[in-house]
C-alpha cells in the first residue's frame, strides 16, 4: 500500500498526489512514527466502488461509474466533496479524502476526511441527464452516507443545484427531512451564510495574521492574484475593500496588470460583462506566467495545481505565497523558495475557511438554529486564526515550513484520537 503511495506521488499524471502528500513522507521519519501508526494513516477506513446505469436522453441505458472514500473518521463523521471528472480515480480520491482529515483536524472541526465523485464529463451531460446521473449514484451510496456518518459537499463541476438534487433523493429515500446530510445548499434549503466566498475570507484572516507577525503593513504592498473564479475574484474582492493594493489578477484568457492598483469592483464588473479580466482599460495585458513573475510582495495563486514549478521558480520575486488553490506550487519549487526564505502558507490551512463555513451550515441544520452572518464571520475568524497561530508556534519552535508544521500538528491530532478509541 505504502509503495503504491509513493510510485503515485512521483508520477506526473494530471491526477498526481498533491505536495502534502509528498511532505508525509518526510514526516513520517521526522515524527519518528510506528509502523502501527503509519500503517493506520495509510489507508483508508472504506473506499469503494459502484456501478449504475442512466437512462440518456437518447432513450438508451448506459453505465456510470461513481467512487465514495471515507478516509478516517477517528474525530467524527467523514466530510469531503463530490467530483464529477472523466480522469477521476479511486487512488487519487484516496489522497484527497486523506488530505480532508488533514485539514479538518488542523482547523480542529469534528470531521473526518471523505472524498467522492462520478467518472464523468460534465459538458457532455444534459442538465436532465446530469440530475439522473446524480440521483442514480445517490441512490447506491445513500446506505453508507448520512449527517452522522458521511457528509458530501461540493468539489470540481459540481455546485449548489448538485447539492439540491443530493439532499432531495436522500430524503426521498430516507422518508424524512435530513438537511444536514450535505452541505453547500442554497440558504433557502438550509445553507450558511458566508458560504459563497468563505474559502477565501479565511485565506485572507490568515494572510493578515501571517502579516502582523511579520509587522508588515499591508497598504504598502502589492498582490497578483491568479484565478478569477469564486475563490480569486472573492479573494481580490475582500483584501481590496480591506485595503490592500491588488497590482495583476489573471484568468485563463490571461491577466492584467497596474502599477498603482485595479480597481477590482471594476475588474469584476468587467469581468461579468466580458467573461475575462483581460483588455480592461488602462490596464496592460499579461500572460499567465507574467502574472506569477509579478514584481509583487504577496502571489495568491486560485487557479490550478502544479503553477510554480521548476521551470518558473527563479520568475517569482513574491515574498510570501498563499495556496488558495490546492498544490500551486510543486515540491522542487517549494524547496527552492524555502531556501529563498519565502512564505508559503499552505494550501490545507490557506483554504481551509471552506470546509470551516460547512462545519457551521451542518450545526445549523442539526440544530435548526439559523445564523446570522455576523455570527458565522466571527467563528470563522476564530477557527482560522486559531489554526494559524497553532502553525505559527510550531514554526518557530522547529524552524520548519508552515506545511510541515501544519501536517505535524494534524497527524498527531488523528493519532491521538485512534490512540483514545483503542486502535493504537
Ligand atoms: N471553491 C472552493 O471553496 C475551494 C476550496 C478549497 C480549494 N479550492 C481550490 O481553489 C482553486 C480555484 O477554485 P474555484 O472554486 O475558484 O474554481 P473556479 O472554477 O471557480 O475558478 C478557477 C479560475 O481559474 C482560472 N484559470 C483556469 N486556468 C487558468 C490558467 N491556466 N491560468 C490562470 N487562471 C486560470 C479560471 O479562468 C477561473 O477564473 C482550485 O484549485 C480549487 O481546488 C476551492
Amino acid at each position: 500500500m505504502k509503495e503504491n503511495k509513493i510510485e503515485r506521488i512521483h508520477s506526473d499524471s494530471a491526477m498526481t498526489c498533491t505536495l502534502c502528500m509528498q511532505e508525509m513522507e518526510i514526516l513520517y521519519d521526522h515524527l519518528a512514527m510506528s509502523t502501527e501508526e503509519i500503517d493506520l494513516l495509510d489507508m483508508p477506513k472504506r473506499s469503494f466502488t459502484v456501478h449504475f446505469p442512466v437512462r440518456m436522453d437518447s432513450g438508451r441505458m448506459k453505465m456510470f461509474v461513481g467512487h465514495r472514500v471515507q478516509y478516517n473518521d477517528a474525530r467524527g463523521p467523514t466530510k469531503g466533496g463530490i467530483r464529477y471528472h472523466p480522469d477521476l480515480t479511486i487512488e487519487y480520491l484516496q489522497d484527497l479524502a486523506f488530505l480532508m482529515s488533514i485539514k479538518c483536524a488542523l482547523v480542529d472541526i469534528p470531521f473526518g476526511g471523505a472524498k467522492g465523485g462520478i467518472v464523468t464529463n460534465t459538458k457532455e451531460l444534459s442538465r436532465g441527464e446530469l440530475e439522473r446521473v446524480t440521483r442514480a449514484y445517490i441512490r447506491e451510496i445513500a446506505d453508507y452516507i448520512g449527517p452522522l456518518k458521511d457528509i458530501p459537499a461540493p468539489d470540481v463541476y459540481t455546485d449548489e443545484q448538485i447539492m439540491v438534487w443530493i439532499l432531495d433523493e436522500f430524503e426521498r429515500i430516507k422518508r424524512e427531512h435530513t438537511p444536514s446530510i450535505v452541505t453547500g445548499k442554497p440558504i433557502e434549503l438550509g445553507g450558511s451564510q458566508v458560504r459563497k466566498y468563505s474559502t477565501s475570507l479565511g485565506g485572507v484572516y490568515i494572510l493578515e495574521a501571517a502579516m502582523k507577525k511579520l509587522e508588515l503593513d499591508k497598504s504598502s504592498l502589492c498582490v497578483a492574484i491568479q484565478g478569477f473564479g469564486k475563490v480569486g475574484l472573492n479573494a481580490a474582492r475582500i483584501l481590496y475593500e480591506n485595503g490592500f493594493t491588488i497590482c495583476a489578477v489573471s484568468d485563463s484568457s490571461g491577466g492584467i496588470f497596474k502599477e498603482e492598483g485595479l480597481d477590482i469592483m471594476e475588474v469584476i464588473d468587467h469581468k461579468y460583462k466580458t467573461g475575462s479580466v483581460i483588455d480592461f482599460p488602462e490596464t496592460r495585458n499579461i500572460t499567465n506566467e507574467e502574472l506569477l513573475a509579478t514584481d509583487c510582495e504577496i502571489l495568491i495563486p486560485a487557479a490550478l495545481s502544479k503553477q510554480i514549478k521548476r521551470e518558473n521558480v527563479n520568475d517569482i520575486k513574491a515574498k510570501i505565497i498563499l495556496e488558495l488553490a490546492n498544490a500551486p506550487v510543486t515540491m522542487d519549487a517549494s524547496r527552492i523558495l524555502l531556501d529563498r526564505s519565502v512564505i508559503i502558507v499552505p494550501d490545507i490551512l490557506a483554504n481551509a475557511g471552506g470546509v470551516v463555513v460547512s462545519y457551521f451550515e451542518w450545526i445549523q441544520n442539526l440544530s435548526q438554529d439559523y445564523w446570522e452572518e455576523d455570527k458565522v464571520l466571527e467563528r470563522l475568524q476564530q477557527k482560522m486564526i486559531t489554526a494559524f497561530d497553532k502553525v505559527y508556534e510550531i514554526c518557530m519552535e522547529q524552524d520548519c515550513s508552515m506545511r510541515r508544521a501544519a501536517l505535524q500538528f494534524s497527524v498527531r491530532r488523528i493519532l491521538y484520537a485512534e490512540r483514545l478509541r483503542g486502535n493504537l
